[in-house]
């Protein structure tokens, strides 16, 4: 696979940056235009710190989407931008890959049908490391055995959304093994409202946002005299990058919406 026409939205973000740096150093994808909040115009290497790259950008994204000739948008912004961003990418016959988190139930099922109803392949990543999503499969398989399970999740404190998609991820990927229950002792109550954390049918998810932290997963199994933890740590954003290269090279073969890396590894 050679040359894929790459748009990237939100080029001046932490994953931005990374993803036009991945770019630059690798020869499948080629950077054909960025989506940006500013620098109408301007050419990515005029951007101080930016990579040599003559790629446009364009602060309106339907115009960016209509008019560049493109394969793939890769998708780095905010909740409400990158549903609209995937939206219209679709519309106009580029293919998705995605990595913003956030997205609402109501917005992901929408999103699915319009790639289908399109024929047009959509990738939505809730994470882009290969670790963390065998992370997100060694849960799935560890709730068939321990149905009681925790997840704490650990972000930098810039992050918007709580839980993270991965968190809602790996929840989802556990209730598809494990029965509905209520978790802890059958009268506990909060006498601080919030100490139990989020509930997806009965277990617990916990958001915790510090400067410092990158992106950290710990998922806690409870048995009768053991526990099992599986957790994994992004110390580096440079951990998404392989993720981001192979959904946008497999995108290409898809005609239909998926959520998940998970769908395209081998
Ligand atoms: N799937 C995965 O593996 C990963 C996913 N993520 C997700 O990716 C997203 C981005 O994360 P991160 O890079 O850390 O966030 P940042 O806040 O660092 O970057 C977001 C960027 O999007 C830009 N932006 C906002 N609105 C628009 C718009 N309308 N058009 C173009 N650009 C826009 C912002 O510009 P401005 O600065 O001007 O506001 C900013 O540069 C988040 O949703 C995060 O959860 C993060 C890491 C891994
Ligand atoms: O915002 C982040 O940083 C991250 N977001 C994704 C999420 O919400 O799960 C992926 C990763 O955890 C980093």
């Amino acid at each position: 696979m050679s040359n894929i026409k790459v748009i990237v939205a939100g080029p001046r973000g932490k994953m931005g940056k990374e993803a036009l740096k991945m770019i630059h150093n690798q020869s499948t994808l080629t950077l054909v235009a960025c989506i940006d909040r500013k620098h109408e115009g301007m050419t990515v290497k005029e951007l101080d710190g930016f990579p040599d790259m003559e790629a446009v950008i364009y602060t309106d994204a339907a115009t960016c989407l209509s008019e560049v000739e493109a394969d793939v948008l890769i998708d780095l912004t905010t909740p409400e931008n990158g549903y609209k961003h995937t939206k219209l990418a679709i519309e106009n016959g580029v293919r998705p890959v995605v990595g913003t988190t956030g997205f609402s139930e109501d917005e992901l099922s929408e999103l699915t049908t319009l790639a289908s109803e399109r024929g047009i392949g959509t990738i939505i990543a809730p994470n882009f490391a290969i670790g963390a999503v065998l992370m997100m499969q060694f849960s799935k398989w560890a709730a068939k055995h321990f149905p009681d399970v925790e997840i704490i999740e650990k972000h930098h404190d810039q992050k918007l959304d709580a839980p993270s998609g991965t968190a809602l991820k790996t929840a989802e990927l556990i209730k598809e093994v494990r029965h509905p229950h209520k978790q802890g002792h059958e009268s506990e109550t909060e006498t601080l409202e919030g100490a139990r954390g989020a509930d997806v049918d009965g277990m617990k998810i916990h958001s915790m946002r510090l400067p410092g932290l990158v992106a950290h997963q710990e998922v806690i199994f409870g048995g009768h005299g053991e526990t099992l933890t599986v957790k994994h740590d992004s110390i580096h954003r440079e951990s998404f990058m392989s993720g981001v290269k192979l959904a946008a090279e497999r995108v290409m073969e898809l005609d239909v919406l998926v959520y998940g890396l998970e769908h395209i590894l081998d």
